[in-house]
C-alpha cells in the first residue's frame, strides 16, 4: 500500500491533469484514509468505512483520468463503468456483481505482474534454457550448448524461427453460460478451468523467432514459478482493500419516477448499486469478496438531474462532493504543453520515428488551444477530448507523408493551424463530420 502524503499524491497527479485542484484533494484523501485504516487493529479497523466520492462535472475534464491515475500511482485494481449499461433491456439485478469480478481480475493482473518481478531472475535463466532447448535440443553436449548461449546472448541468433510450447492461458476452452443468467457461469461453475487444471494446463506449440520468443517463455517461465494459489488470495485482499470502483454517468440513473421504458428502471439500478456500495459480499470464482473497504467514485454532469434525485441511501453513500470546471483556453494550452506525455509531445516522438522533426510555435499552441474552444462552443462541449480530434486533423498530412520526408524538419505555427483546421472549424455543418 503507498504511502503517499494528500500532498505528494497531488503532485503526483499534478503531472498528468492540468487544474480541478478540489478533485485531487479529494482522491488524495481517500487513498491516505486507506493508509491511516490499514495502521489501526482490531474492531475499529473493520468499522471505518471509506468516504466516497461523488465527481460533478462536465464531461472530459478529467474525471475518469484523475481516478485512473490515483489507482495506477496507488497499484490499486481499477475498474470503470456506466451506470447506465445496467438499465438497458436484457440486463438483471445481480450483474451489478460483475463489477466486482472485473476488479479481482484487475487485481490478479497487477498481483501477477508484481510476482513475475520477483521471480523474473531465475525465469530468465529457465528461459533461456528453452531457446537452447528448441535451438540445438535438449541432448547436444555442453560445448555446443554453450557455444550457442554466447551467440544468443549476443544477438545473433535472434531472427532464427523455433518453435516453443507455451501454456495457453484463457480463449482456448468456452465459457458455458447460462441462458437467461448472465455470469452465472463465473461463480459457480467454470468448466474451462476445471478441465484445464485436470488436464495439467493446456499447452500450446508456437513458431516464433528466438528474439520474439523471449517475453513470452519469461513470462512461460514465471507464471511456472508463480504461486497461483496465494497470487489469487492476494488479489481477493488487494481488491477488498484497496479496488477503486469509477461508476460514470450515475446522474443519468439519478431520477426516481422508473421512467426507463422497456430496460430497468433506473430507480431500479441505484437499488441493484446499493449493496455493493454499502458492503457486501460477492461470490466469485476465486472466492467471496467484501466489498465494505471498496471505494467507490460515482461521477456525472448533472445537468439535468441533482445529486438530492438519488436514492437518499446512495447520497449517504457518497458523502464527499467534488466538482470538476469545464475546461478553458488556457487550460487547454496547459494540457498540450505541460502534461507528461501530452499530446504534443507524443506526435513529435511518433514522427521523431519516422526521422521527421517537428516544431511547434508558441502561437501555434494559442491557435490550437482557440480552435478546440471554438468547436467544444458551437457543436458540442467535449471538454478535452476534442484536442485530439483537432490535433489529428492538423497532423494528418504530416503523418501520411512521414516516411517520404525523413531528414526533415517542419514547423507548425498559427498559420498551418489555420490553414488545417481553422477554416474548416468555421463551417459548423462540415466540422460536425470531421472535427
Ligand atoms: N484537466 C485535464 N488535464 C489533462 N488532461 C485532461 C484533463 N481533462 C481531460 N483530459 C484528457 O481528456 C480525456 C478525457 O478525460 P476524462 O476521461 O477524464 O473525462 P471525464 O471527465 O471522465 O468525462 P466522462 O464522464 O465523459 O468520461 C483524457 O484523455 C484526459 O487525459
Amino acid at each position: 500500500m503507498t504511502t503517499f502524503s494528500p500532498r505528494e499524491t497531488v503532485t503526483e497527479l499534478d503531472r498528468f491533469i492540468i487544474g480541478q485542484k478540489e478533485a485531487k484533494r479529494a482522491v488524495a484523501i481517500a487513498l491516505r484514509n486507506r493508509w491511516r485504516r490499514q495502521q489501526l487493529d482490531g474492531l475499529l479497523k473493520e468499522e471505518v468505512m471509506p468516504k466516497n466520492i461523488l465527481m460533478i462535472g462536465p464531461t472530459g475534464v478529467g474525471k475518469t483520468e484523475i481516478s485512473r491515475r490515483l489507482a495506477k500511482l496507488a497499484g490499486a485494481p481499477f475498474i470503470k463503468v456506466e451506470a447506465t449499461k445496467f438499465t438497458e433491456v436484457g440486463y438483471v439485478g445481480r450483474d451489478v456483481e460483475q463489477i466486482i469480478r472485473d476488479l479481482v481480475e484487475a487485481a490478479i493482473g497487477i498481483v501477477r505482474d508484481r510476482k513475475r518481478k520477483e521471480v523474473n531472475a531465475k525465469a530468465h535463466i529457465n528461459a533461456e534454457q528453452r531457446v537452447l532447448d528448441a535451438l540445438v535440443g535438449p541432448t547436444a553436449s555442453p560445448a555446443t550448448r554453450d557455444s550457442f548461449r554466447k551467440k544468443l546472448r549476443e544477438g545473433q541468433l535472434d531472427d532464427k524461427e523455433i518453435e516453443v510450447e507455451v501454456s495457453d492461458t484463457g480463449g482456448g476452452m468456452p465459457n458455458f453460460e447460462l441462458p437467461g443468467m448472465p455470469g452465472a457461469n463465473i461463480g459457480v461453475l467454470n468448466l474451462g478451468d476445471m478441465l484445464g487444471k485436470a488436464m495439467g494446463g493446456r499447452a500450446k506449440k508456437v513458431k516464433t523467432t528466438v528474439k520474439d520468443s523471449h517475453d513470452m517463455l519469461v513470462n512461460d517461465e514465471s507464471d511456472k514459478l508463480l504461486d497461483m494459489e496465494q497470487v489469487q488470495q492476494e488479489a481477493l485482499k488487494l481488491a477488498e482493500n484497496e479496488g477503486i470502483v469509477f461508476i460514470d454517468e450515475i446522474d443519468k440513473i439519478a431520477a426516481r419516477d422508473g421512467g426507463a421504458g422497456a430496460g430497468v428502471s433506473r430507480e431500479g439500478v441505484q437499488r441493484d448499486l446499493l449493496p455493493l456500495v454499502e458492503g457486501s459480499t460477492v461470490a466469485t470464482k476465486y472466492g467471496p469478496v467484501k466489498t465494505d473497504h471498496v471505494l467507490f467514485i460515482a461521477s456525472g454532469a448533472f445537468h439535468v438531474s441533482k445529486p438530492s434525485d438519488l436514492l437518499p441511501e446512495l447520497q449517504g453513500r457518497l458523502p464527499i462532493r467534488v466538482e470538476l470546471r469545464a475546461l478553458e483556453k488556457e487550460d487547454f494550452r496547459r494540457i498540450l504543453t505541460e502534461t507528461e506525455a501530452s499530446l504534443i509531445k507524443q506526435y513529435i516522438a511518433l514522427m521523431g520515428t519516422e526521422g521527421v522533426t517537428l516544431e511547434f510555435t508558441e502561437d501555434a499552441i494559442d491557435a490550437l488551444a482557440e480552435v478546440a474552444v471554438h468547436l467544444n462552443g458551437t457543436l458540442e462541449n467535449i471538454g478535452a477530448r476534442r484536442l485530439q480530434t483537432v490535433m489529428e486533423r492538423v497532423l494528418d498530412e504530416i503523418s501520411f507523408e512521414a516516411p517520404d520526408r525523413s531528414g526533415s524538419t517542419t514547423k507548425i505555427d498559427s498559420d498551418y493551424v489555420r490553414q488545417h483546421v481553422g477554416d474548416l472549424a468555421q463551417d459548423a455543418d462540415l466540422s460536425r463530420y470531421i472535427l
